[in-house]
């Protein structure tokens, strides 16, 4: 059954990209075909993506202070939209599905102006400046962390969580195993995904100060930015504790699954990620982001107990060395962070968001949606 296309436009990192191609799977199944508007930069991201065609289309952040900059955005926008306004024409689809970041602007700018049933979904607790700028003009805002009943556009929002690829809800169904007594444990570090710095000196430096008995335990799965890489696997090799470095995990779900204990960052898909398969982590949110407040989207994991969250700046190599001696010898400890991390997962997202985009599609609105639901 051929129930038409829907085009799906994300910025170029994982964070958008990811919750869009976990709606794409859910979307194909159920019978559309799904088109991917993004950026040059996505390709490191969309191997597996399971769009019938990917389009780039160009797009451009207005922020610089510089006019020669500032009329190369702009002229970059119009393009975009130009160029947005004839695929959209070209492909017809029955709605647009915005995942935030800047080259969303132009496609959803086009769909709306043509009137398009267009959507957004915004993954993080609060709204991106892409999605801000876009959100009025929409039919439905769709939320991973967002609350349902307050906010600018509180009529239009659905919480619906953040869709998560197949590979983590297979990755959901392995129970936690907990490492007791001299049992191998297993620590996966990650930055999100273009990986973070501060864990390629804070992480080693911590397992360099854990006693003999502790680090014999340890095996390690750590991402590192491919200029930090080969200074990792040094530390780790001098110290003999196993360990796999790499700038990009394809099969992180996996990793995540088989881990004791997670150290990351707390972007709104890493977050989402934990909650569905269930593993206690340390959270160190991104002190820098322009948009997302990293802490925000780590607050109900961390108000269950299935997080701990701890900035940055309070975050030395001791401190988080003692951090890691407490958890490899208090296995139960871990096991309880786990299971309060499961009650905050949405395994649902995708099929809910998915169903969103239909009644949308359909004509239906967001108030006749959560008729429906309720
Ligand atoms: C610095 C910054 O602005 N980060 C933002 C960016 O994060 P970022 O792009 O890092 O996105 P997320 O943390 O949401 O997701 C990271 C994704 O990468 C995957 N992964 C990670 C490492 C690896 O080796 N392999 C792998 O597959 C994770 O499993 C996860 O699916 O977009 C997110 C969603 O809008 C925001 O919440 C973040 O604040």
């Amino acid at each position: 059954m051929d129930k038409g296309i829907i085009l799906l436009a994300a910025g170029g990192t994982g964070g958008h990209l990811f919750p869009a191609e976990a709606l794409a799977h859910e979307l194909k199944a159920t019978g559309y075909s799904v088109h991917l508007v993004t950026d040059s930069r996505a390709e490191r991201f969309t191997g597996k993506f399971p769009a019938d065609e990917i389009h780039v289309v160009p797009s451009a952040t207005i922020g610089s202070k510089n006019p020669v900059k500032l009329a190369r955005s702009v002229w970059k926008l119009w393009t975009g939209l130009r160029a947005a306004r004839r695929l959209i024409a070209r492909l017809k689809p029955r709605a647009v599905v915005g995942f935030g970041g800047y080259p969303t602007v132009p496609p959803l700018l086009a769909a709306t102006g043509m009137g398009i049933p267009s959507i957004i979904h915004e993954q993080n607790a609060v709204m991106g400046r892409a999605n801000k700028m876009l959100a009025s003009r929409v039919k439905a805002v769709a939320g991973g962390f967002l609350p349902e009943g307050t906010g600018a556009f509180a009529a239009k929002t659905v919480a619906t969580g953040n869709p998560v690829r197949p590979a983590v809800l297979k990755a959901a169904g392995v129970p936690y195993a907990p490492a007791a007594g001299d049992a191998p444990f297993h620590l996966v570090v990650f930055g999100g995904s273009q990986g973070a710095q501060f864990f390629s000196k804070a992480v080693p430096q911590a397992v360099c100060r854990l006693d003999d008995a502790l680090r014999q335990r340890l095996k390690v799965t750590q991402q590192a930015r491919p200029e930090d890489r080969e200074g990792v696997i040094a530390v780790y090799e001098k110290l003999g504790v196993p360990a796999e470095v790499s700038p990009f995990f394809t099969d992180m779900a996996g990793r995540i699954a088989s881990a004791q204990l997670l150290i990351c960052r707390s972007g709104a898909s890493t977050v989402s990620e934990i909650s569905v398969i269930g593993r206690p982590a340390i959270l160190v949110p991104y002190p820098y982001a322009l948009d997302h407040d990293q802490a925000a989207n780590a607050a109900a994991l961390a108000a269950k107990g299935g997080a701990r969250v701890i900035a940055q700046v309070e975050l030395s190599a001791e401190r988080l060395a003692g951090i890691l001696a407490d958890a490899m010898s208090n296995p139960d400890a871990l096991a309880q962070m786990a299971a309060g991390a499961r009650q905050t997962g949405k395994p649902d997202a995708a099929r809910l968001l998915a169903l969103l985009v239909e009644a949308i599609a359909s004509g239906s609105t967001v108030a006749k949606f959560k008729e429906t639901r309720s």
